[in-house]
């Protein structure tokens, strides 16, 4: 189980760009109780608030974190400021729901996951393409074992965006480059369907910024299957994806990472499975009705992402720059 019925738990976000509008957005179209919004810019958040309905506007991320009112905060800042946030929530108590990727680097993962740990609370990577219901039907297949031995799964991630050195994909002082921005769904989905890869091989090309604006990764699991994934920040390609067993293969339509729809087709033609998403909004209230669920539950860790799978995916991430040349700045500092 993934999602169920809102609990009643009081959300804050902390940051008011692109990705905090549409969180806030599946916030309230799921009738989830959004109370609180923190932001740098004090204006900012009082924007935010009345386009949202929001009743406590925090001018800084500290007051936010102090807001008594709050029980769990999504982090929506750019990747080099996730670990520094979740932390700040942690150390004040809140459970948080944090942006992919998870942070900057696979230690500064390993800081939130002690924190939360020490603290009692559930610290939760935002991937949340994982919990929307294509995604749920689609591990049910595998694990049902209808495409027989998995042998081979595929997918891009791959979108024409700005190409202006400012821009948050091209900055490496705001965790700019494809890999951690759009290739870590591919990678997240191959952890996710096939478990960590056992060889990594990566080829990338690196713009001006010194941030990697294509990568592609071929994987090797401890199964035999192989993953293969491309990313790019400079073109749009297909946006699919596939799962290829022995027996039949999911073929996953465009936007795959999105709420979509998918067939299953045995070796011989047949069509098994074809399944259409009815999803209201975008479907970012999946992962927080999640989150909704495991905290009502008592606990402190995703089942569908544990945060030691976050840390993994990170060091993978880690490893994958390292081989490409990508660094970003103070990344000693991180750790
Ligand atoms: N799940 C998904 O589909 C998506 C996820 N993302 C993820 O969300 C995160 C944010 O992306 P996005 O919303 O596109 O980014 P934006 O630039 O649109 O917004 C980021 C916000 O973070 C805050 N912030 C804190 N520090 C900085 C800083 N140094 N520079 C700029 N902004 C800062 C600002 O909020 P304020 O001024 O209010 O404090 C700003 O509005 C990224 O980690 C990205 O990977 C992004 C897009 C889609
Ligand atoms: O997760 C994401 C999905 O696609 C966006 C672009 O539209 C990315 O920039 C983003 O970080």
């Amino acid at each position: 189980m993934t999602s169920s019925a809102p609990t009643g738990l009081r959300w804050g976000i902390l940051a008011t760009g692109g990705i905090a509008h549409a969180f806030a957005s599946d916030l309230r179209t799921a009738g989830l109780d959004l109370v609180a919004v923190g932001s740098r810019r004090p204006d900012a958040a009082a924007a935010f608030a009345a386009e949202f309905g929001i009743p406590h506007v925090h001018g800084s991320y500290e007051d936010l974190a102090a807001d008594p009112d709050v029980d769990i905060v999504y982090v929506a800042t750019p990747h080099p400021a996730h670990a520094e946030n979740a932390l700040l929530l942690i150390e004040h108590g809140k459970h948080v729901l944090v942006e992919k990727p998870f942070t900057l680097t696979a230690a500064e993962a390993a800081r939130v996951q002690e924190a939360a740990a020490a603290r009692g609370v559930l610290a939760m990577e935002a991937m949340w393409t994982r919990y929307l219901p294509h995604m749920v039907r689609i591990r049910e297949i595998v694990a049902a074992g209808t495409l027989g031995e998995v042998r081979a799964l595929t997918a891009d991630h791959t979108q024409k965006i700005s190409d202006d050195p400012s821009h948050r994909l091209n900055d490496l002082a705001l965790g700019g480059g494809a890999l951690l921005d759009l290739g870590i769904y591919p990678v997240s989905f191959a952890w996710d369907i096939l478990g960590a890869p056992a060889t990594v091989a990566v080829a990338a090309r690196v713009g001006e910024t010194g941030a990697d604006t294509e990568i592609a990764a071929i994987f090797t699991h401890a199964s035999g299957a192989l993953s293969t994934s491309i990313s790019s920040s400079r073109a749009a390609g297909p946006n699919t994806a596939s799962v290829v067993g022995t027996e039949a293969r999911i073929e996953i339509d465009r936007v795959w990472y999105t709420p979509t729809s998918f067939r299953v087709t045995a070796t011989d033609g047949t069509v098994l499975e074809e399944y259409v998403s009815e999803v209201e909004g975008r479907g970012m209230q999946y992962q927080a009705l999640a989150a909704e669920r495991i905290i009502a539950e008592g606990g402190t860790d995703s089942d569908v992402l544990p945060i030691a799978e976050s840390v993994a995916i990170m060091a993978n991430l880690d490893e994958m720059r390292r081989t490409i040349g990508v660094r970003y700045p103070g990344e000693a500092d991180h750790g």
